[in-house]
């Protein structure tokens, strides 16, 4: 599904280089769950966030499902984004102005689908979610492990093959933090998709079936 080929990323800081990605090559299968861990600062969200075609890469070339997406336009890259790929963030980003239900609806106004569609499909989502009760409240109504919930409900509302977790569990307590991995432990078995999260927790890790290691912006083996 992921075919990262020799991916460098550098901010230049006066004549010099500031490394922070180097010659990474990583390859992931569709239907694996991997966890991305290093040290703070060594480049793990800069990596989800070019395999989420949010940042771009200095150097390399990145294949997903054989479509080489740095060299698409803007329009079909993003198109190519919101087809497949589904972004959890740890500070959840939901939209303050808006209720659950709107947050959740979100994503489906960029698709073309019908107004009666969308309703069925946040219905079918809240109910999944047994949050079917907070859709008319605003995020700050919520406690943080609801608001990561509702989070990860917009992600998967347009049915992603890919999710992509920014320490999903960061600001949550450790029942609310596995309340996440067994969603996402039950997304990747029983519906296939595809996830990759960078985590602090090896105990986060575990629940994944590979883990990548980045030490310094590389790959340490
Ligand atoms: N726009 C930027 N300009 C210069 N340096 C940057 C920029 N964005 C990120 N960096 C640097 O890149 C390095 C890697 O950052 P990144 O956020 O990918 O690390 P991380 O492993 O996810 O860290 P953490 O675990 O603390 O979140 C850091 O040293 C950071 O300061």
């Amino acid at each position: 599904m992921i075919r990262l080929k020799d991916i460098s990323k550098w901010y230049s800081n006066g004549s010099a280089k500031a490394h922070i990605l180097r010659h990474i090559d990583i390859e992931i299968n569709e239907g694996e769950f991997v966890s991305i861990m290093g040290p703070s600062g060594s480049g793990k969200s800069t990596l989800l966030h070019l395999m989420g075609m949010i940042d771009d890469p200095s150097e390399g070339e990145y294949f997903f499902e054989g479509e080489s997406v740095f060299t698409l336009k803007e329009k079909q890259r993003s198109e190519l984004y919101k087809k497949h790929i589904g972004f959890v963030f740890q500070a959840y980003h939901l939209i303050d102005e808006l209720t659950v239900y709107e947050n959740i609806e979100t994503p489906l106004l960029y698709h073309k689908i019908s107004s009666a569609e969308r309703k069925a499909m946040v219905a079918d989502i809240l109910d999944r979610f047994q949050i079917v009760g907070k859709k008319d409240l605003f995020p700050e109504q919520l406690s943080g492990g609801q608001q990561q919930l509702v989070g990860i409900a917009r992600a998967v509302i347009t049915k992603p093959k890919l999710i992509l977790a920014d320490e999903p569990t960061g600001n949550l307590n450790s029942k609310q933090g596995e309340e996440i991995m067994d969603l996402f432990t039950r997304l990747n078995k029983e519906e296939g998709v595809t996830i990759i999260q960078v985590t602090h927790s090896e105990k986060n890790a575990s629940y994944g079936s590979r883990t990548i290691n980045l030490l310094d912006g590389k790959i340490a083996l």
